[in-house]
């Protein structure tokens, strides 16, 4: 396990914690962060309590950091997706918000007529520039919330906009005050939290935007951001790498209220559902996602995996419709062009596809064996085997069985002579050498073939 050396003043004391700390030199953390080896994550043991929110919930980000990353989406596009989200979402809003770009015309008209459905999940948010004249504008189109970027790390505060701690902080806190005179809700987006002083500039930057809540009675929400993926959920790790540490202190230290504490996550490490869930139990009501994870880089938290999260931790999908998201996953393939991986959890086209033989005959025996859940009923998927050279007599029944294009075969028995007909055929294939599975198209073909021969 990775120690730090006992010089090392990320243990700080705490009445000195909460204080604004300038350093001359930007702080980068090369403990954690030696960028030119791999990351550390270091522990010190520090245990903080589990602390759910009664009421947790989702926003959506697919519009804003998922057009970040892919080319834009057509407004109709938009409005398609935005009412398959409000369906998944449910009549309780489990999907709460999603954030739009305000820039073009298009991204405005995409945001008005999702406006115009008059829905009440999940609620428009814009994403803008932090002017004057754009929160006038925001205010104008009668958006409520607008997400602000104020970045937190000596990396941006020092090497990107080339100030000192302190006079960030007070930029950012002009910034939110003419929001909240506008007449709009500030939504903080603490970009890269996951590198940032916690104690000596997150915290005491966070308390005095609780201190602006109190004074204007606006309510503040802070979006702690792990824009490089560097958070981790594991006991004991040290912040800022620490999802929990981060969260916790966000709410403890700085008196942020649960339902005004955001993740967003990305997946850089592998980590980003994990790391999502761990802020909800540790104390922030929303997690912010996309769908499918499309997002900068490696992507965000994936909207999907977050349905099934909350409906594990919560014993109930209140409300959700998860059948959605095959839809949306059709429709993604389809109509916008995005290739969803075979694998992918939920949505891929192989995600409950079983291929070995041995397998295949569990699940035609009994689906529970090899498939998740009713992935027919909850995701509108029943699940099936792919036929190669493993898949045997059962996994070729039980491909027949489960392939909507063979409806007519319905129940048919492993020993059935077209069954034997076709395992000889694929048998056939992989002693000449084939290495590939066999496509549905193929089987299909064969059966006509059989059809015929024995009309
Ligand atoms: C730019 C910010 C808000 C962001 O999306 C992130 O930090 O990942």
């Amino acid at each position: 396990m990775f120690e730090l050396d006992k010089k090392s003043n990320l243990l700080e004391l705490p009445e000195h914690r909460y204080q604004l700390k300038e350093v001359d030199e930007a702080r980068m953390f090369r403990e954690f962060y030696p960028y030119e080896e791999i990351p550390k994550i270091a522990f010190n043991n520090v245990h903080v309590p589990v602390n759910m929110p009664s009421e947790i919930w989702i926003t959506d980000t697919t519009f804003r950091d998922g057009q970040q990353s892919r080319a834009p989406y057509t407004a109709d596009q938009i409005v398609k997706i935005y009412k398959l989200l409000n369906r998944l979402g449910g009549p309780k809003g489990i999907i709460r918000q999603t954030e739009f770009f305000l820039y073009s015309e298009q991204d405005r008209r995409a945001a008005l007529e999702c406006m115009n459905l008059g829905y009440d999940f999940p609620e428009v948010t814009s994403w803008i520039r932090a002017s004057k004249k754009d929160f006038q504008f925001v205010k104008e189109m009668g958006i409520k919330e607008t997400g602000i970027l104020v970045s937190c790390s000596d990396y941006h505060i020092f090497h990107k906009l080339h100030m000192k701690r302190g006079e960030a902080i007070e930029h950012y806190l002009g910034v939110v005050k003419d929001c909240i005179e506008a007449g709009v809700k500030p939504r903080c987006h603490f970009e890269d939290i996951t590198r940032a002083d916690i104690f000596h500039f997150v915290i005491p930057f966070a308390r005095e935007l609780m201190k602006l809540m109190g004074e204007t009675g606006v309510p503040i929400k802070i979006r702690a951001c792990d824009t490089m993926g560097y958070g981790v959920s594991y006991p004991g790790a040290m912040i800022p790498r620490s999802v929990h540490g981060i969260i916790y202190n966000l709410h403890k230290d700085a008196d942020v209220p649960h339902a005004l504490l955001e993740w967003h996550g990305h997946n850089d490490f592998y980590r980003a559902v994990a790391n999502s869930t761990t802020a909800w139990l540790y104390g922030a009501s929303a997690v912010n996602c996309s769908l499918f994870g499309i997002g900068e880089r490696t992507g965000n938290t994936p909207l999907e995996a977050m349905v099934f999260e909350y409906a594990q931790l919560k014993g109930t999908l209140d409300g959700m419709d998860p059948t959605a998201i095959t839809e949306l996953a059709e429709y993604y393939e389809r109509e916008v062009g995005e290739v969803i991986p075979p694998r992918t959890p939920f949505v891929g086209k192989n995600f409950n596809v079983t291929r070995a033989g041995i397998h295949a005959d569990g699940l035609l025996k009994n689906e529970e064996i090899y498939n998740i859940f009713d992935t027919g009923k909850i995701l509108n998927r029943p699940p099936r085997v792919a036929i190669s050279n493993t898949s045997g007599l059962a996994g070729i029944a039980h491909w027949m069985n489960s392939n909507p294009a063979l409806y007519a075969y319905k129940g048919i028995d492993k020993n059935n002579p077209l069954c034997i007909y076709l395992k000889d055929w694929v048998d056939e294939q992989y002693a000449q050498g084939r290495v590939t599975v066999i496509t549905d198209e193929e089987l299909e073909e064969l059966i006509h073939v059989y059809e015929k021969i024995t009309d």
